[in-house]
């Protein structure tokens, strides 16, 4: 039985983990965090008596095996430090950290044999379309990303576009984007080694990515569709006892797949 933790559970994300955590029999909800909760007040949050509810993260005293993060951007790098610091695997959702972060988390994971799992997308559909669109880069270099989510989003661009945008790199390299004067500043979207990102946000949409390839006299899109939540929890379901057995803090669900 894996013990797990999860952060960020009042959250959309944090309330379809606690969900499939309590309905799978290898796992066991042990602790749940969140700041600002009244703990009185937690009917219907999907918690058992048993489960250790925190509001601070200076308060958590768990013995969890997996500390699930689907948190904030400000809030990840400080979570998952303190997770790898007690000897609790880190699975991480949450969007917004930088590369440095990722890599000084790396660090300390192997330092204090922690291992666990960075996830930008627990989705198949968005860990496929990551996948093809390196493969289509290498004969069609000329691309460029469009992102769009839901307008609560608080990060852009998101964590799957950037993703999608460093593994192209890798098999592209470096190619400028064309050059265009921006009569309306930053219409062309963000830049990425010359690969231009475009992050929409609406209501109405979850989470969804389109790769645009052109050549001569002919173009190729990919694209992906996250309807439903739901969808990231078989990439959660996953990843919770892989991270328990991990000795290294793995970035990208396509590793353990
Ligand atoms: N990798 C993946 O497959 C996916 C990743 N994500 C990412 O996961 C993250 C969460 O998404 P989502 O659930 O939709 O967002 P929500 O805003 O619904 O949930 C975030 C939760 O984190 C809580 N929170 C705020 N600060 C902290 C903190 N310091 N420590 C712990 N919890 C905190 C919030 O509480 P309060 O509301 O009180 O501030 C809220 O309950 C985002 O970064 C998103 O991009 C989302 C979907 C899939
Ligand atoms: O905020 C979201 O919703 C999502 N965030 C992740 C990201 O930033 O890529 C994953 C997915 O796109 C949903």
């Amino acid at each position: 039985m894996i013990k797990v933790l999860v952060a960020g559970f009042m959250g959309s994300m944090g309330q379809k983990t606690v969900q499939m955590v309590n309905e799978n029999d290898d796992f066991e909800l042990v602790g749940a965090y969140n700041p600002g909760i009244d703990v009185a007040h937690m009917q219907g949050m999907g918690l058992s008596n048993n489960v250790k509810l925190f509001s601070s993260l200076d308060d958590i005293e768990t013995d969890a095996d997996v500390w699930v993060d689907f948190t904030i951007p400000s809030a990840v790098f400080g979570n998952v430090k303190f997770a790898i610091e007690h000897g609790i695997h880190p699975v991480v959702g949450t969007s917004g950290m930088t590369t440095d972060q990722v890599n000084q988390l790396q660090d300390l994971a192997a330092q204090k044999h922690v291992g666990g799992i960075i996830a930008p997308n627990f989705g198949l559909s968005a860990v496929l379309l990551m996948k093809f669109a390196k493969e289509a880069a290498k004969y069609m270099p000329d691309v460029e990303i469009i992102e769009m989510h839901h307008d609560d989003k608080l990060d852009a661009p998101s964590g799957t576009a950037m993703s999608t945008a460093q593994m192209i790199s890798e098999v592209r390299g470096d190619k400028p984007a064309p050059k265009s004067e921006e009569s309306l500043k930053g219409v062309r979207g963000g830049d990425y080694h010359g690969i231009k990102i475009h992050a929409v946000r609406l209501p109405g949409y979850v989470a969804h990515e389109q790769v645009l390839f052109g050549g001569k006299g002919e173009a190729l899109t990919i694209r992906q569709d996250s309807f439903d939540r739901g969808s990231f929890m078989n990439g959660v379901k996953l990843a919770i006892p892989a991270a328990a057995k991990a000795t290294d803090l793995i970035f990208g669900l396509e590793n353990i797949l």
